[in-house]
């Protein structure tokens, strides 16, 4: 199939330094917020690129749960194939594409387990369903088939029908500590506006334009 007709002239307003708030964690949170006003569905969804110890890459979507200055984070299996790249290799890549407004941030850094109280206290805000789902599921394992799952979840169903569900000892947060944060916006003719937001000598943040 010849796709190659499929393209889009993006129009925006040229962004420029001065617009740019000088932390990128604000920058970040004023393109959060355009993002849901603008009725992007799942705007918290990322991708997350890990690369394994042995030089592997791979991508899955995960969903952002919170953000500050000492990082994003979100919640996954300890155990999954994501999980094992990161403990042989704690360098990550974020990417929220936000394609309806014609944007993409690019993040950059280390990615470090969170605390077992602050995953205790994420995992207690979930649905009861996404609870049991996190116990039953050995993420990334190859299995059977679904029946499988479903006669698990019945089963750990029965035995928690009372009280609070625990987190599993294998799942948990990930706070990815930002290094790098670019800021992309299409412009028209290919010209857009990059700007990339990294730490100096000092830990000072540092706004750079790229080339797009
Ligand atoms: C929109 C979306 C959101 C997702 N959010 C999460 C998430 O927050 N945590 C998670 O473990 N998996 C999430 N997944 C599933 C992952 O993409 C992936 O299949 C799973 O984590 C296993 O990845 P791995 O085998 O590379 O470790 C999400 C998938 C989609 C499409």
């Amino acid at each position: 199939m010849d796709i190659s007709a499929f393209r889009q002239d993006y129009q925006n307003t040229p962004l420029s330094k001065t617009d740019l708030d000088a932390d990128p964690i604000q920058q970040f949170a004023r393109w959060f917020q355009q993002a849901c006003d603008a009725g992007i569905h799942e705007p918290n969804a990322m991708s997350l690129a890990t690369v394994s110890a042995s030089g592997k890459p791979s991508l899955r979507m995960v969903l952002l749960k919170f953000f500050d200055a000492k990082g994003f984070v979100f919640f996954t299996n300890y155990g999954s194939r994501k999980a094992q790249d990161i403990a042989g290799n704690q360098e990550v890549a974020l990417l929220f594409p936000w394609v309806d407004l014609a944007r993409q941030v690019i993040i950059t850094g280390p990615a470090a387990k969170v605390s077992a109280m602050e995953s205790a206290r994420y995992f207690a805000s979930r649905p009861r369903g996404s609870q049991l789902g996190a116990w039953v599921s050995h993420q990334s394992a190859v299995i059977s088939s679904r029946q499988l799952l479903l006669q698990q979840f019945d089963k750990l169903k029965q035995k928690f029908v009372n009280g609070e569900i625990p987190l599993p000892d294998f799942w948990g947060g990930y706070r990815i500590a930002p290094e790098s944060i670019e800021f992309w916006q299409g412009q028209t003719s290919r010209l857009h506006d990059r700007f990339r937001y990294r730490k100096d000598e000092n830990g000072a943040w540092v706004i750079e334009r790229l080339a797009p």
